[in-house]
């Protein structure tokens, strides 16, 4: 897929592309709003309208990440509508039937997630589970009964948490799909940080994806 992209906007990487890989094979799609939370480019979102969504919210942090997406959603004749701001904040009381989300997950030593910089598609506190928290505990406010929540992560930003968490929201997770990735060049970076906090076993150098699903109702 032929995607634009501002400087400073998330590079669609593994994580986009195992989740758009889940999302054609699960199916489901035809006829149900989506939302794409964290929409980057705009890549997950457009493979949803591509599969037959009826209609697609994207929301972003990122003013670049928002006239990106939107950018996209033109680009691919996607109709769409771009709200830039915090989580699921600026969709108000709407709900969704799909909502995706790749949030930032990487562990890192700061304790919040950068308000600026790059570095806030990916870091995510010191055990990566800031935004995956959130996600979590609000997704069953933007979900119609009977959607699901379709979610990437990295296993380093614990998955057995997650799945308590969308449990103890009130929905149904499952995983759905893993795959194994070579660190990029962030995990590069930070593999002593990581093996010091145990994070990483001796000699790790593959990071493993899991794509999560949590239906409600
Ligand atoms: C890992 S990137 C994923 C981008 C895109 N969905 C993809 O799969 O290629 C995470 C995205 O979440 C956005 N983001 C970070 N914190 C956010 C927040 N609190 N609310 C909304 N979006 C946020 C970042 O700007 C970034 O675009």
């Amino acid at each position: 897929m032929l995607l634009m992209r501002l400087p400073g906007v998330y590079r669609a990487q593994h994580d986009t592309s195992l989740l758009r890989t889940v999302l054609r094979r699960r199916g489901g799609v035809a006829g149900r709003s989506v939302l794409d939370v964290g929409s980057g480019t705009g890549a997950l979102g457009i493979e949803a309208v591509r599969a037959g969504a009826a209609s697609l919210t994207s929301v972003d942090l990122s003013l670049r990440s928002v006239m990106t997406s939107w950018l996209n959603s033109r680009l691919h004749g996607v109709p769409a509508t771009v709200r830039r701001g915090d989580l699921f904040a600026p969709v108000g009381p709407r709900r969704f039937d799909l909502v995706l989300a790749n949030p930032p997950y990487v562990p890192a030593a700061a304790p919040r997630p950068p308000r600026h910089r790059m570095a806030r598609c990916w870091d995510a506190g010191p055990d990566g589970r800031i935004l995956l928290d959130r996600i979590c505990a609000g997704a069953p406010g933007v979900l119609n009964e009977g959607g699901a929540l379709l979610l990437v992560q990295s296993g380093l930003a614990d998955e057995h948490a997650t799945l308590d968490r969308l449990d103890a929201a009130g929905l149904v997770p499952a995983v759905l799909a893993r795959g194994r990735i070579p660190f990029g060049p962030v995990l590069r970076s930070r593999v002593r940080e990581l093996r010091e906090r145990g994070l990483l076993a001796p000699g790790q150098v593959e990071e493993e994806l899991v794509v999560i699903e949590a239906r409600h109702g």
